[in-house]
């Protein structure tokens, strides 16, 4: 398995993108970046996005996805026509509702037209695997203030998890723990120590919260575990704190990371 990081920031700053991984060059989990982070063309072998919720930060470029590949039609190239997005239908619904409303952006599920649209909406159900390309996924409910799940990806007998944002949460690490060859997880940790409160209200992690969300991890210290959506603007802080914890294997994402697991 391929594993690009195009952005690992819980915000956009100057040099600082938000979060997305692209799995062997045509899935993406999450959206928040791709379209900054690759050429046209890479962008145009994007066939499926695994969404874990519907926060502005993992959904803002399907909106550029969609219209760069609209324009590719135009063009007339005919492969890879469509964008799949795969997510829990709660995040389906706010997507059609709040964001491809024609008021926001274009409704790119009926662009350019509903049977053969740019954009195509799966609903998906917590702990149902599904295939895309060759790769099995399946969502995992973690605890965020809105619908969110993470992923287990697995392909050619290898997995991984991607925990997307979460605070405190169990049922990912017992996944995690009945996996075979897990190979890494990527895990969030968006605040400094000192921000415990705000990242307790908003469903996120400290080097604290992690610390003790690794306890229910029974591989830690043999698998890697690969730290995402650092707010920028606290990253030396909680590099710092993370540090501090000494745990073998933990370290943060940066966003020229790229992984052959
Ligand atoms: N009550 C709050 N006060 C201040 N900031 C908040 C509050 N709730 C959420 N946020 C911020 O809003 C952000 C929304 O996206 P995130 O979950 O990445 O991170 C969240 C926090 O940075």
């Amino acid at each position: 398995m391929r594993l690009k990081v195009l952005g690992c920031y819980g915000g956009q700053l100057l040099g600082f993108r938000l979060t997305s991984f692209l799995v062997n060059d045509s899935i993406l989990l999450d959206a928040g970046s791709p379209t900054e982070a690759l050429s046209l063309e890479e962008q145009h072998g994007i066939r499926h996005i695994c969404l874990s919720h519907t926060h502005l930060d993992h959904i803002k470029d399907i909106a550029f996805l969609a219209d760069n590949r609209s324009l590719k039609r135009l063009g007339g190239i005919k492969a890879n026509r469509t964008i799949n997005v795969h997510s829990l239908p709660e995040n389906n619904e706010t997507l059609l509702r709040d964001f491809f409303n024609d008021h926001i952006w274009p409704d790119f599920t009926v662009i350019p037209s509903k049977k053969d649209a740019i954009l195509r909406l799966h609903d998906i159900k917590a702990e149902v695997p599904f295939e895309v390309d060759g790769v099995r996924i399946t969502a995992i409910e973690v605890n965020h203030p809105v619908p969110c799940t993470g992923f287990l990806i697995e392909f050619e007998g290898k997995q991984l998890i991607y925990t997307a944002d979460t605070g405190n949460t169990d049922r990912i690490w017992e996944i995690a723990n009945e996996q075979p060859n897990l190979k890494a997880v990527i895990m969030d940790c968006s605040f400094p120590n000192s921000y415990q409160h705000l990242a307790d209200i908003s469903g996120h992690l400290t080097p604290n919260g992690l610390k003790q969300e690794l306890q229910k991890f029974e591989a830690v210290g043999r698998v890697p575990v690969y730290l995402y959506h650092m707010k920028p603007e606290t990253l030396n802080v909680i590099s710092a704190e993370v540090e501090a914890l000494n745990i073998p294997l933990l370290r943060m994402l940066t966003q020229v990371d790229e992984f052959l697991f």
